[in-house]
């Protein structure tokens, strides 16, 4: 089954997925909610390579969470890119006063760990944060995922420095057999799409209420604005679907 066939075959019974996937194919904005018994939390999505510096401000400005890069784990691996958690806690062996921070089991009420990698910088930005900057650093890390998965024995320390202003997220390596969150959520349409497995995702927030924006609310926004809205259940129900498929 050669990878073409797969994307342009598949036709999934939840119109929504369809609409979706079309959505990241042309590099457009999608939204994606995990669920009610995670983090409760709907994110902006969009493909890494696609990302312009008025995306940027567009998920700083409307959305206001995070601004993330969620990385395949394939890519991951072979980009050797650490859990944050992993480098606290070899760093708390000669380090006392980090022991007490290191994530441990039950530390997040909504999942078994975090995905958050380290925090990177693109080398030809300056300070890494203005919207221009930030977009460059992420196109970036889309492209070299494209060109690691593509076999090409890319170094990313040649391109990128840490500490900086875009947090890499590192998809669990099961993916969805493993972790539901928007990190591994959205690296599975972006396989299912057919595209480079590199996205953005950033929370969106209420500022009535400094609460993350409500379901309903962020449905609401997303009508107003044109964008698909999936929630999590949506998108692991397809993916089996897709990793079931023969075409
Ligand atoms: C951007 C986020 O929500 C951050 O928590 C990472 O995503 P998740 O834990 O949902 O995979
Ligand atoms: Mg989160
Ligand atoms: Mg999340």
């Amino acid at each position: 089954m050669s990878e073409s066939t797969t994307y342009e075959c598949m036709k999934y019974r939840n119109e929504g997925i369809n609409r979706a996937l079309e959505a990241l194919r042309n590099g457009k904005m999608i939204q994606i909610y995990d669920s009610d018994t995670r983090e409760g939390e709907t994110d902006l999505v969009i493909p890494a390579k696609a990302v312009t510096y008025k995306d940027v401000k567009w998920m700083r400005k409307d959305a206001g969470g995070l601004i993330c890069v969620a990385v395949d784990p394939v890519a991951s691996k072979q980009l050797r890119l650490p859990l944050m958690a992993d480098i606290v806690r070899e760093a708390s062996k000669t380090s006392e006063s980090l022991g007490d921070v290191v994530e441990k089991d039950g530390d997040l009420k909504y999942d078994s760990h975090s995905s958050f990698s380290i925090w990177v910088n693109h080398r030809d930005t300056r300070t890494g944060i203005p919207d221009l900057e930030r977009a460059l650093t992420i196109r970036k890390i889309g492209e070299i995922t494209e060109k690691s998965l593509s076999g090409d024995g890319v170094r990313f320390g040649n391109e990128f420095r840490t500490p900086g202003h875009v947090a890499l997220l590192r998809a669990a390596e099961r993916l969805l057999d493993e972790r539901m969150g928007q990190t591994e959520l959205s690296v599975a349409l972006a396989r299912m799409a057919g595209i480079t497995p590199a996205m953005v995702v950033c929370e969106m927030l209420d500022d009535e209420n400094g609460k993350a924006l409500s379901k309903e609310n962020s449905k609401e926004y997303g009508k107003e604005h044109g964008l698909v809205f999936l929630e999590g259940q949506e998108i692991v129900e397809a993916y089996l679907q897709w990793t079931g498929a023969r075409c």
